[in-house]
Order: C-alpha cells, then structure tokens, then sequence
C-alpha cells in the first residue's frame, strides 16, 4: 500500500505533503535555563512566547498549502484516553532507565501523580516534566531522594526537543518506524510517539517497525531519496548498528532495494544527515558544500531477494552513489553558499534543513538569504517562515516537522 490524500505513509521527500506531524513548543520550553540547556541540546534560553509565535506562522504556512497539521501533544492527550495506554507510558517512564534515579517511595508517589492526572494534565507533567521542588512538599515525610536532590533536580526530564518531530519517528512507506534516540535528553520523546502510534485509534492496524529500545537511530539522519532508496546518515545520532537493523528491517518488508549508509562528521553542525543536505525536487538537493566533495555513501543491498545477507558496496560520493541507487542520471545540487563562510554560517542556521512541501516547494528559514536566493535561482519556490527563536535548538522547517501523509510521486 502507497499513501494517499488520506493513508498515512511517504516514499519520498518531496511527494506533495498531506499531513505533518508538529509540535508547538510550550512549557518544557520554560525549563531552559543557562545551566541545563547544554545538556537539554539548546544553543540559548528562547524567548518562548516568540517561539509559539514562529511556530504558529510555520504552521499557517503548512495550513494554507492544505496540508492537515497534526500536534503531538493532541494526539498523546488523544492516546491517553484508550485502554492500557496511561499505564503503559507511566510504567516506561518511573521505571527502567528512564526511571532509574527515583527510588521506591518517589516512583509510588509519582505513579499516583500520574495516575489521578486528567490526560491532559498528564500529557503536561511527561512534556514538561517534573522538578524537585515541585513534588516535595506534596509528600509527607519527603524522602531521602528528595531531600538530597537539589531543588532544581528533574525527576521526570522535560523535552524541550519534542520541538524536532521529525527524530522519533519516521514513515518508511506505509509502515512508521518508532526511533531509538542517542542522546540521554531526548531518549524519552520516542516513549511518546511509541504511544501515539501504538494507541490513538487514527493510527489503528498501522505496522510498526524499529523500536525505542534498539540500536540508535533518528528520523533526521533518514532521507527517502526516492521509490526503494533510503539514504542514513551515520554519526553523532545513529550507529552503523542502528543503520544495519534499519537497512534489514526496510529490505524484509519490501520498502527499500538499496539503503545507503552516509557517515557524517561526529559534531554538533552535523548531527543528522538533513542538518547537511534535503532534497527539494525529485532530482535536486540542497547541500552544504564544503563537505559536498568529501560525502560518501556505501550502498548496502541483499545478496539475494529473501536472504538475511547484505552487501556493501564501498563507499563512492554521496551525489554520484545516490543517482546510481536512484536510477537518474544526475541528483544536482544546490549549494547553501557561494563562498565558503556564508555557507558555513548558513548551514549552522539549518539552510539546508528545508521542509519539501511538494516537488520545487519548500519552506525555509528567513535569514538564509543566500542559501534562499540561490534556491529560487534553481527554480525551486521557497515559503520563508521566521526562525530566531525556534533556531536556537539547532532545526529547521525539516526537523520540525514529521510527514505523516506524502502523496506518492505521479
Ligand atoms: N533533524 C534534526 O537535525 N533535528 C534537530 C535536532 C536539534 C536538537 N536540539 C538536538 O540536538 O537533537
């Protein structure tokens, strides 16, 4: 099965987009401080009613090209109400890793927190999470957890990352893989989409693949280049391992006939794949071009149709082993810079971090003027949204967004 207007599924990046999945950013925002937001993954502490601001405008923007915006918290607040789901997301979030610090007495008091939360308060307390000083005085005697950990202690982390949708999960086709994410701040936001898709009755009967609890691997490092090719990028976010069970698991289900692995820089201006190259045609990607000439791919294929087997050709450029996979003569590309500073400058600001709304349309950050003219110079239309504040997480309109429904390409 193929998307339609209304199936959920994409095989590509630029087919015309239907249905996205966003989130507004809110009060997990509000837990940024000049301490915490290094390992929270924010470059700043945004000014957070701009924010909303920014991302109300994105979302117009999708809106007015009749694209269906769907909210993450909406549709967790939506799951919460089915059968088993609050029990299911309290037990993965007080116990296992994510709860490992708590200690008996803190888990049962946060278990029934949890548990006499409207959903909608619920879906709050596992977005914003939970700090110290908040549940201390609701407890008795306290505990000796609570009394040790500084006020500012989050029991429960916030995920002000929720904001990028596009790294836990990722629609390969018609089957939605839940991502396992790499860093400790964001491990638990797939907890979350493994909720959504697992019981909101809009994604019922929906074939779910990878896990939150495998190999790492997340949605921004995944680029479906075009019908059975999966591009993953390798490096900071997904492992080779991760990118291995991806490759196995989109061969078994006849997604993919060729998935090329990319490595990339282990460094924060290139923690995913989509943060140095998004495609904008069915032929055209936009690039960052001092690393264009030294991007590899290795294309990893099956030995043979049903063999658990897989080839890997060596490595070859990234453009020239895409074309090949893609059966085209030539992916072009668009440069984010003439000269080497500009591009630099405008690759940390996620020019290349362009959301395709349909072949030759894309939505990209204002202050990218150079990358932006030079897109329009290539023919492609660019929807320009504001981004000073949304920036400062280090995403783009790409990693803001997670396609839920791409018409297939005609
Ligand atoms: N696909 C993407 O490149 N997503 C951007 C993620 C930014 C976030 N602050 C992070 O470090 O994971």
């Amino acid at each position: 099965m193929v998307a339609n207007a209304t199936t959920p599924g994409a095989d590509s990046e630029v087919g015309r987009l239907r249905s996205v999945l966003l989130h507004r950013p809110g009060n997990e925002l509000r837990r940024l401080t000049p301490r915490n937001n290094d390992r929270l993954l924010f470059d700043g502490i945004p000014w957070v009613s701009r924010a909303q601001d920014e991302h109300d405008a994105f979302a117009a923007a999708l809106r007015e090209r009749d694209v269906e915006v769907l909210y993450l918290t909406d549709l967790v607040t939506e799951a919460l109400e089915v059968a088993g789901a609050r029990e299911a997301v309290v037990e993965t979030t007080l116990t296992g890793p994510s709860g490992f610090d708590l200690g008996d007495t803190l888990r049962t008091y946060l278990r029934s927190m949890f548990e006499d939360a409207t959903p909608e308060g619920l879906t709050q307390l596992l977005t914003a999470g939970v700090r110290n000083d908040e549940v201390r005085s609701g407890l008795n005697r306290g505990t000796l957890v609570t009394t040790l950990l500084p006020d500012d202690a989050f029991l429960v982390d916030p995920l002000p990352n929720l904001l990028f949708t596009r790294d836990s999960s990722v629609w390969l086709r018609d089957r939605v893989a839940i991502t396992s994410l790499a860093m400790p701040a964001r491990r638990r936001e797939s907890q979350l989409t493994e909720l959504v898709y697992h019981f909101h009755p809009r994604f019922a009967g929906i074939a779910r693949m990878h896990g939150h609890q495998l190999e790492h691997v997340e949605g921004g490092d995944v680029l479906l280049l075009g019908p059975g090719v999966i591009a993953v990028g390798v490096g900071e976010r997904t492992t080779p391992a991760g990118a291995e069970r991806l490759a196995r698991q989109a061969f078994a289900a006849g997604l993919a006939t060729t998935v090329l692995a990319v490595p990339i820089a282990q460094e924060r201006a290139t923690m995913h794949l989509d943060t140095v190259c998004t495609m904008v045609d069915v032929d055209k990607v936009v690039m960052y071009p001092n690393i264009a000439d030294t991007l590899v791919a290795y294309a990893v294929t099956r030995r043979d149709p049903g063999s658990e087997d897989l080839v890997v050709a060596p490595p070859e450029p990234f453009l020239v082993a895409a074309a090949k996979a893609m059966q085209i003569d030539t992916l072009h590309r668009i440069d984010t810079g003439l000269d080497p500073v500009t591009a630099e400058r405008e690759q940390w600001d996620d020019g290349n971090n362009t959301l395709a709304l349909a072949p030759r349309l894309a939505v990209a950050y204002e202050r990218n003027d150079g990358t932006n003219a030079r897109l329009e110079e290539a023919g492609i239309e660019v929807i320009r949204i504001a981004g000073s504040e949304l920036g400062s997480g280090r995403g783009g309109p790409r990693c803001m967004s997670c396609p839920v429904i791409r018409e297939p390409l005609g």
